[in-house]
């Protein structure tokens, strides 16, 4: 290869880039959820769970678990695990016996068979075949296993073995949004990429019996009230194909405008998730969260949509009203602390509000339930969402342990008012 001159390399490394990067904004193509059969009521669940753990005797503590439930703004969960399942494995409810390889095992199926449901559903929506598939980002808390979930599921939807692979292990609520944001940058920067992001909870893992200390250990039943079962999985990609390419059509649903991430600092021991003998079992859910989240997220959003010129910030409301949010519904007063720093109107949370309602806290896949039914409400013809589909810009905003804030900035593209 000739040797060329230090100005000429500069152009032609510069060349070599553009060629490879995209042009246009990566998007939402497809959109997939999944959750197992198994739905407990929350009505019922502290009856079901203090049963399945062999714990009726701790009625002071049933009464306080029925309690967080009936605030819980939750109406139904679903989870993989079922009382067979349970009532076959006793070191699942006895905390002094190791249950790590029973939990592992369980949930080696679980997650990918899970995200493999979504995954489809996802394929269906986009219109392309899975072979076309370029990249894979699998979320989930559940595994920690080698070849692990993203290998299985690979597998299961039959992508090439030329597919470039993302596994993220234990991240917490706000891995779905982590893994979209790392799906714009490779849409954005692999020109004809497309992202298969799969995110799948089973929540086995940190499934454990109530301590009679559980007084002083409320976190942990806070966690069994709130936490559930389910995968969503989206593909990402950019210069979404015309109607007049030789390959399927495809529409986007939202642009993906921008991302960010923020770390709260002093609330590294607000969320904490730590992987034991026994599970996922040694964790920490802070009864400060909500207020941690008041002081940041205003901040945090102006620095997020500040630089893009979209919202009025000198409107009362800071132009916060003016936008569709998709919020990672963390818990019932997560959502209320968002709506009250925000000064955000009654209804603007209302699709975090009904997936918390129908699912429960999904974690990293919790997001993409909402963004499904953001989708839904903009596409029904009902005069309640009439003000809200006129919102184009929108922000997804997700919680996990750090204290994360995720951020990213979204443009709902027309698809969304189609039956
Ligand atoms: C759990 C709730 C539904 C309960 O509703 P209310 O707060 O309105 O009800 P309440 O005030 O009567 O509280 C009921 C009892 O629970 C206690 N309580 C509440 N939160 C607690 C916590 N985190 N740890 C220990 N105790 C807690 C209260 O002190 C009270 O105890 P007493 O009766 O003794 O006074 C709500 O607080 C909530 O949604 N919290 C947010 C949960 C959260 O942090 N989610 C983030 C998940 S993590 C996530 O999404 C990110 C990630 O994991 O990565």
């Amino acid at each position: 290869m000739a040797r060329i001159s230090s100005f000429h390399l500069a152009t032609v490394l510069h060349d070599i880039h553009q060629r490879q990067r995209a042009d246009g904004p990566a998007a939402i193509l497809g959109l997939g959820t999944a959750n197992p059969t198994n739905c407990v009521l929350q009505d019922h669940f502290a009856d079901w769970y203090f049963h399945v753990t062999k714990s009726d005797r701790l009625a002071e503590l049933k009464a306080k678990t029925k309690k967080i439930c009936d605030r819980s703004g939750i109406k139904k969960r679903y989870f993989y695990h079922t009382e067979e399942i349970i009532g076959g494995h006793p070191e699942l409810i006895d905390r002094t016996l190791p249950s790590l390889k029973t939990r592992l095992s369980i949930i080696a199926d679980a997650a990918p068979n899970l995200a493999a449901e979504a995954a489809s559903r996802a394929i269906v929506d986009w219109g392309r075949p899975a072979a076309d598939i370029t990249d894979q980002i699998v979320v989930t808390n559940s595994g920690a296993n080698e070849p692990g979930a993203d290998l299985r599921l690979a597998g299961l939807l039959g992508l090439r073995p030329t597919v470039r692979r993302t596994l993220l292990y234990l991240h917490g609520c706000s891995a779905g949004l982590t893994a979209l944001r790392i799906a714009k940058d490779i849409a954005e920067n692999n020109r004809g990429a497309r992202v298969l992001v799969a995110c799948a909870q089973a929540k086995i893992l940190m499934f454990t019996s109530p301590d009679v200390d559980a007084a002083a250990d409320l976190d942990k039943i806070i966690a069994m009230t709130l936490f559930a079962d389910g995968a969503g999985a989206v593909i990402v990609g950019a210069e979404p194909a015309a109607s007049s390419s030789p390959i399927p059509m495809e529409r986007p649903i939202f642009h993906m405008v921008s991302a960010s991430q923020t770390t709260l600092p002093g609330t590294e021991q607000a969320v904490v998730m730590n992987l034991r003998e026994n599970g996922l079992v040694d964790s920490h859910l802070s009864v400060e969260v909500p207020r941690l989240v008041c002081g940041s997220l205003e901040r945090c959003l102006a620095d997020s949509l500040a630089p893009l010129g979209l919202v009025n910030a000198s409107d009362g409301d800071g132009g916060r009203n003016g936008l569709f949010w998709a919020v990672h519904p963390g818990g019932r007063a997560i959502l209320d602390s968002y709506e009250a720093t925000l000064g955000l109107e009654p209804g603007k949370l209302a699709a975090s509000r009904h997936v918390l309602s129908e699912y429960g806290n999904m974690m990293g896949a919790t997001v993409i339930f909402v963004l499904d039914e953001i989708r839904r409400r903009r596409r029904r013809r009902c005069e309640d969402d009439a003000k809200e589909k006129n919102c184009q810009w929108g922000v997804m905003s997700g919680l996990g342990p750090g204290l994360t804030i995720e951020t990213i900035v979204l443009h709902a593209t027309d698809r969304q008012d189609e039956n």
